[in-house]
């Protein structure tokens, strides 16, 4: 069985339980120094359409008839095997996003292992409702069974490439249904891992299935517009979730969508400073801005304003060892945000442009992590998302002007609140239209909690009960005694 080295061989598809390549192949790109490492198959239609048919196929099989309690040691048994190649998923994950090893090695693929665990039990502590009823119609017994979704398609994103592709396969399968993932064509090589990890780990042929290509036109367009496709899982930008929630229209596919933000941090005067401008400084810049929570927007009570812009400033500028944008295609488009930024007024207390290592980074994609102030809610820099390691920092006066200006977005994921004042932290969290508001914190998680984002940051939620809620379909059934 071919092993998928760190960012060597053609990255591998996996479909109806054999690995798979295509005639039809892309450059992999090591955003770090702009290397060619790699080639990626752009799946043709016809195998996306085989890989819809063997996760149908496998529903009828034995995965479909399989228990509970087997499913839930068969996650556990792809849990075991990502931790026992954990070298491997690190060395590849790092390749490919260039992030910070330590950011590997303590964040995305521990968490990918978490994830399969929780869901190991999660499914199999599940419970179900019964109600014994008396009514005039008679006396019954209502119970409620769940069936899996069947077919589901996975859209993963190229930022916390195995993290975010886990978060769906692991619910997903824990429910039972059968699933064909579409990793980011920027970053197949852990999904090409994980798969190799899944037949490993003997699930029946047809379970998990993993196609490598572009969006538009290509693989994942024909993924999340088959007819076959009954659920789709999506996390990534906010203008793609408009395109696929078009495409599942037609069939009336259900989707669960984690999409773009443009998460506020609100620091009030009686916040521990040194933890607010830490904890702010790794919201706003940690793996470069490149995660949907990041903080791209800061919001500081006047009193302690001009300090903190301080201290925010030249810790930024002190920043080292920090991974490059995914490519230079979004390196552009960040730069383009900076130069918007000082044509729409802005004052860069630092950074601002491109790092000069004076090192083969220089062929990357880096750009300097950013600090900016002086403009209006109205400036596009502090409405759109970046998406980089960029934030704008501006003063407030009052609770309720504090959360004004956090809502003031047409997003709302996370949002981070700085106080030490307990009753203002329970006051103002509820308020912040977000999905996740961390108080005192940043990105701490417990995977039983619901996660996602209201207005253009998504819909429905992930996590817990939450997943496996949209991943099953509940039948109620009503029993005359
Ligand atoms: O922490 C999580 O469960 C999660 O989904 C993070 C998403 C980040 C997106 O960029």
């Amino acid at each position: 069985m071919r092993r998928t080295a760190p960012g060597s061989d053609p990255v591998a598809m996996y479909v109806a339980g054999s690995f798979r390549w295509a005639d039809d192949t892309f450059p992999l790109i090591d955003p770090t120094d702009g290397a060619v490492i790699g080639a990626v198959p752009e799946a043709p239609r016809e195998l996306v359409d085989e890989a819809v048919r063997a996760a149908r196929g496998a529903l009828a099989g034995p995965w479909g008839s399989m228990s509970v309690g087997d499913r839930s040691a068969a996650l556990r048994r792809i849990a075991d095997g990502i931790a026992a190649r954990f070298g491997d998923f690190v060395d590849t994950e790092v390749r490919e996003t260039g992030k910070p090893r330590a950011l590997a090695e303590t964040m995305d693929i521990p968490r990918a292992i978490d994830n399969f665990r929780a869901y190991a039990d999660l499914l199999y502590a599940r419970r179900d409702s019964t109600f014994h009823t008396v009514s005039p119609q008679g006396e019954a017994l209502n119970y409620t069974v769940r069936r899996p979704l069947g077919v589901v398609a996975v859209i993963s994103p190229w930022n916390l490439p195995l993290l975010l592709l886990s978060w769906k396969v692991a619910p997903a399968l824990a429910a039972g249904n059968a699933v064909v993932a579409k990793p980011s064509e920027e970053t197949p090589g852990t999904a090409a891992l994980l798969a190799e990890v899944i037949h490993e780990a003997g699930l029946p042929p047809g379970a998990f299935n993993l196609l490598h290509g572009h969006g538009a036109g290509a693989a994942g367009e024909f993924l999340t517009s088959h007819p076959e496709v009954d659920a789709i899982a999506f996390t990534g930008e906010s203008a793609t979730g408009s395109a696929i929630m078009r495409a599942a229209a037609d069939h009336v596919t259900p989707v669960s969508f984690e999409l773009g933000g443009k998460n506020a941090a609100l620091v009030f005067a009686d916040a521990d400073f040194e933890a607010a401008v830490e904890g702010t400084l790794r919201s706003a810049f940690t793996h470069s801005g490149q995660i949907c929570l990041c903080t791209e927007r800061v919001y500081v009570e006047r009193p302690i304003y001009d300090e903190f812009v301080a201290a925010l400033g030249e810790r930024a500028r002190k920043l080292a060892g920090y991974g490059p944008m995914i490519s230079a295609q979004h390196r552009d488009k960040v730069l383009s945000y900076y130069r918007l930024a000082v044509e729409e007024g802005a004052t860069v207390v630092a950074g601002g442009g491109i790092p000069d290592f004076g090192d083969d980074r220089d062929q990357g994609f880096h750009v300097e992590p950013t600090v900016l102030t002086g403009l209006p809610s109205t400036a596009r820099t502090v409405r759109e998302e970046i998406f980089g390691p960029v934030c704008h920092v501006a003063p407030f006066d009052t609770e309720d002007e504090a959360v004004r200006l956090a809502n003031d977005s047409a997003y709302g994921l996370a949002a981070t609140v700085w106080t030490t004042n307990l009753s203002r932290a329970h006051r103002v969290a509820p308020r912040v239209e977000a999905g996740i508001v961390w108080v005192n914190c940043w990105n701490l998680r417990d995977l039983r909690t619901p996660f996602g984002g209201v207005k253009a940051s998504g819909i429905g939620r992930e996590g817990g009960e939450y997943s496996l809620d949209f991943f099953s379909e509940p039948v109620n059934v009503c029993v005359r005694i």
